[in-house]
This record gives C-alpha cells, structure tokens and sequence, in this order.
C-alpha cells in the first residue's frame, strides 16, 4: 500500500549539513501495524514528517495506493496524524472534537452523529460525549484524539509517540487499546517510538533505526530471535556478548567450543539473551563456561544473575522465581554456566552507515 524508494531527507547546507535519513527503502502493506523504533535523532520522527507531508524529501519517492504523493500537500493526503500532544479544542465537549473534521469535510449532520458515537464507543468514551475535553485526564484526552484522527477514516494513522506524555500504567493500558482499536478499524498504522517494550508489544512488524539508515525490518519475534547486527541486539530487549573464533564451523570462547553451523572464520561475536543462560553444567549441546556469580539482583518475576568470565567478560544470566526454587546460590561462588547451541547467535558487528 505504501511504498516508500529512496526517501532521504538533508537539513541545511555545506558544512552544516545534516542527513536524517539516508536512502530508506521499504513497504508496508495494508492494515498493518507499523513501527518506527530508535534511539533519539534515529530519524524516524522526519520519516513520519515526510510521509505525513510536514516536510519534503531531499531525494527518492513514496507511493501510496499505486501514486506518488510526494509533492502532494498535507491536507490533500489520506493520512492524519496524532502526535504526543493531543491539541485538542478545549473549549469544545468531546463530541464535538471528534466530530470537527468531519463537519471541516461538510459532511451532513445525520452522518456525522453516528460516525462520532460509534467512534467514541470504541475509544470507550460515549459516557463523556458531552463534558469539555479540558476536564478529562491525558489519557482520556489521548483517547479523544485517536478518534478525531480515526473518525474521517484515513488510509494512513500516523502516530508520533502518542503515549509518551501518560504514566507507565496508562500508558501499558492504552498499548493494548490502542492495538485493539487498530484491529478493529482495520486501518494501516505508522507508530513512533523510541520504547523498544512498546514497539515489541503492538507491532506487526518493527523498522529498526539509527543514524538515519533502516537497521533491520522484521516481525517483534524475529527481531528478538534473530537480530541483524550488534545495534539491533543491544537495542531490542537485553543481550549478552561475547568474543569468538570460528574455524571449520566450530566456535571457540574461552576455555570453551561448539560446533554453530552459521559462524564463518574468524574473530565473531556471539550473543545469547539472559533468560537463555543456563547456571549449570547440565544442558545439552551447550557452550559450558567457568564463571564466578558476582551480583544478584532480584526483580519480583525473576532475578539477574551477574556473572564474571575468566577473561573478565560480563554476562546475565536470568532465572524466574518459580514457587518452588530454591535459592541456592550466593555472590562469589564458581559454577559452570551452559550457553545452548540453539540460543546462541553470531551477530555482525557493523550496523548499516554512511
Ligand atoms: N529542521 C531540522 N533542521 C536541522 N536538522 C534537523 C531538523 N529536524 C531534524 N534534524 C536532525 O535530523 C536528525 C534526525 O532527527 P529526527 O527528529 O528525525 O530524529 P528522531 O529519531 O525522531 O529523534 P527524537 O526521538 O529525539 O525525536 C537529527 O540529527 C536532527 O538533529
């Protein structure tokens, strides 16, 4: 549906030019869930400006629906916008925020009074159809504005890390609202955000970036399995690295080998995620490594195992608080730590730059 070849994007000019974003290729297709994911001055907050159409491109198109759209005003394009700020009219009800562009559009009134109430039943707002937005709570008003955004119906919904300005709890609640909400409308949207947890837990799929270049696009899951590059394993969830030498497909760490059927040649690095370190010698085909526990963190669900290689390498190691396990082990004391074949990843070092 969208189609976006090429796309850059410069800010000024000779030595003070920068790019945000370098030559971005990809396509999102009808009905998805879409997000942006990277760390602040990634550019991901000027691709959404440019398909938004707040801004035009340095260079490259976007196709949506088979045209391209790219010199196309903002207000003639099929896209809206929420951003983290909800800029609702405060002197208006709710209703008649939600309402607003579809009477901007001349829509007649005997279609807009149901649009807006099937609107508002969604959002779960029809009990406050008529009290000022300026008297409801930010996540109420954040609800306001995705169904004045939703209500007109656009091809696109863009979002530009609408919960930002909520608490952690709200702001847990309304991911899941705001993932049924787009389930249910069916509608395609473009999520911003910088929340690794937010993006795993709404997307279809994920565009990693940094430094103005696409990393990785690929389902939550894939992204978390199976990271492109070292940025894309640091930056979704928690990694644990470690250097290697491979030969004839089989992998030496430390006192340590295992045969990993993707590792070519050479120095490699190795990643394994927490939850997947086994605190014992007892797991097959497994990587087994000397390591001394060095701190132990609980966190209610589950505690961190801080461990120390003999090469001084660092590693986590997390185990769940299962009712019945036992605590047995204590900061200083040397086991053996198994790292299993099938958990372990050799990852590229390099991201992609400029
Ligand atoms: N109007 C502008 N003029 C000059 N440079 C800009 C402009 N807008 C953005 N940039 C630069 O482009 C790069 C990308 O910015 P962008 O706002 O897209 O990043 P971001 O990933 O959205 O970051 P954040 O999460 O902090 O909003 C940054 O280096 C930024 O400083």
């Amino acid at each position: 549906m969208l189609d976006i070849r090429g796309l850059s994007k410069r800010f000024g000019y000779g030595k003070g030019e920068v790019t945000a974003l370098h030559e971005v290729s990809f396509k999102i297709a009808e009905g998805e869930f879409f997000t942006l994911l990277g760390p602040s001055g990634c550019g991901k907050t000027t691709l959404l400006r440019l398909i938004a159409g707040f801004t035009g491109p340095s260079g490259g198109s976007l196709v949506l629906d088979g045209k391209d759209i790219a010199a196309m005003p903002p207000n003639k394009r099929p896209v809206n916008t929420v951003f983290q700020s909800y800029a609702l009219f405060p002197h208006m009800t709710v209703g008649q925020n939600v309402a607003f562009a579809l009477e901007a559009q001349g829509r007649p009134k005997s279609e807009i009074e149901p649009a807006v109430e099937k609107m508002l039943t969604l959002v779960q707002l029809l009990h406050l159809k008529n009290r000022k937005s300026s008297e409801l709570s930010g996540g109420q008003q954040q609800r306001v504005a995705l169904a004045r955004a939703l209500v007109a119906r656009p091809r696109i919904l863009l979002l530009d890390e609408p919960l930002s300005a909520l608490d952690m709890k709200l702001r847990k609640d309304m991911q899941i609202e705001l993932k049924r909400l787009q389930r249910e409308t069916g509608l395609t949207f473009i999520f911003v955000t910088h929340d690794q947890e937010e993006a795993l837990t709404m997307s279809d799929r994920i565009a990693v970036m940094s430094g103005g270049h696409v990393q990785q696009i690929a389902t939550p899951r894939e992204l978390y399995d199976r990271p492109a590059n070292r940025f894309v394993a640091g930056f979704i969830g928690e990694s644990n690295f470690l250097s290697a030498n491979a030969s004839g497909g089989v992998v030496q760490v430390g006192e340590g080998s295992i045969a990993l059927a993707d590792a070519k040649d050479g120095a490699q690095t190795l990643m394994i995620r927490p939850e997947h370190v086994v605190l014992s010698a007892n797991a097959p085909d497994a990587l087994q490594l000397q390591a001394t526990v060095t701190q132990l963190v609980f966190f209610g669900t589950d505690t961190h195992v801080h461990l120390s290689l003999a090469d001084g390498t660092k590693l986590v190691a997390r185990v769940q608080n299962a009712l019945h396990a036992g605590q047995t082990l204590s900061e200083g004391e040397r086991i053996t730590v198994s790292l299993p074949a099938k958990a372990l990843r050799v990852v590229k070092d390099e991201e992609i730059a400029a």
